[in-house]
């Protein structure tokens, strides 16, 4: 399969990167990406090809992958407008519509709809990543069985029912890593503070979410269950978890994954105006 991504950030290149390393030929990618440095990058990382403006082999691909911010996204579909022929184009920009996306993609009046919008995330470049999917109505099997393909070369796939779902996709899982990313660098602070140095510290705090949870992954005990049977009656855990209680983590945790898809929700809307 030839893959052509559009922008060569950090998630293309977390995509790519878990893509070569599954297997993937690197000879069947090309990258559209503006910046000579991050242009260098691909090429030298993964052997990809890598060009400043979509050419005509770079568009000679059965899937698009669209990986530029969203605010970024209508400027650089414009040189695209009119120029597909049937091409599977996967979006993974937060909050962008297919509608929108369609529209600009499409020539006047005809816009285009073998479009499926994806939410990776980073992870995906040690092929633990996890990707939700919504395909436009008008994308038939094939099209919806190419788009799983190549997300699930990076790890697990997930269907979402509606676009609308797409939005907390990307609060929960797409942004995900970030939230996690933050717990670890608290309890490795923590770990400052109670006399380990960093190294110690660090390999304290990231072992122990990497085990809980290849643990809660792998058990058939729900996290609730897992997390009573580290909680001993009167002990330890218990002083911990009842001063977490008291902070409101959890609803503050709620809230912040509502706040991530309202933002989803408002970039689709504040862009998808143009
Ligand atoms: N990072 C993440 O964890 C995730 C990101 N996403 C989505 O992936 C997309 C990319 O995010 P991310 O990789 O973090 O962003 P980056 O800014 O790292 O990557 C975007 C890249 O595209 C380049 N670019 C901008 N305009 C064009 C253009 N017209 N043609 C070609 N290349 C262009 C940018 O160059 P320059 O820097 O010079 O502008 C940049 O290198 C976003 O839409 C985001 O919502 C989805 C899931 C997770
Ligand atoms: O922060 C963002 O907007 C992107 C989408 C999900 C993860 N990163």
């Amino acid at each position: 399969m030839k893959i052509t991504f559009l922008g060569g950030g950090n998630m293309a290149a977390a995509l790519i990167g878990g893509m070569v390393e599954r297997g993937f030929a690197a000879g069947g990618i090309q990258v559209v990406e503006l910046g000579a440095e991050a242009r260098a990058r691909l090429v030298e990382r993964f052997g990809v090809r890598a060009v400043a403006s979509a050419d005509a082999a770079a568009l000679g691909c059965e899937v698009l992958v669209l990986a530029v911010k969203p605010q970024q996204m209508k400027a650089a579909l414009a040189p695209l407008a009119g120029r597909l022929g049937g091409q599977l184009v996967i979006s993974i920009a937060a909050g962008l519509r297919l509608a929108d996306l369609g529209r600009w993609l499409g020539a006047p009046g005809r816009p285009y709809s073998r479009l499926v919008r994806c939410m990776p995330n980073t992870p995906a470049l040690i092929g633990a990543g996890v990707t939700g999917l919504y395909a436009d109505p008008s994308v038939d099997a094939g099209g919806r069985e190419a788009a799983e393909r190549v997300l699930a070369a990076v790890g697990s796939t997930v269907w979402a029912a509606t676009e609308e779902q797409m939005d907390a996709v990307t609060a929960i899982s797409g942004s995900g890593p970030a939230y996690v990313f933050h717990f670890i660098e608290a309890l490795e602070a923590a770990g400052r503070a109670l006399g380990f140095d960093e190294a110690g510290a660090r390999k304290l705090a990231i072992e122990t979410v990497l085990g809980a949870a290849r643990l809660a992954a792998g058990s058939e005990d729900s996290p609730a269950v897992l997390r009573e049977k580290v909680t001993s009656k009167g002990g330890t855990t218990a002083a911990a978890l009842a001063s977490l209680a008291a902070s409101g983590w959890h609803d503050a945790l709620i809230a912040a994954v509502r706040a991530a898809q309202a933002r989803g929700r408002e970039l689709g809307a504040e862009l998808g105006k143009d």
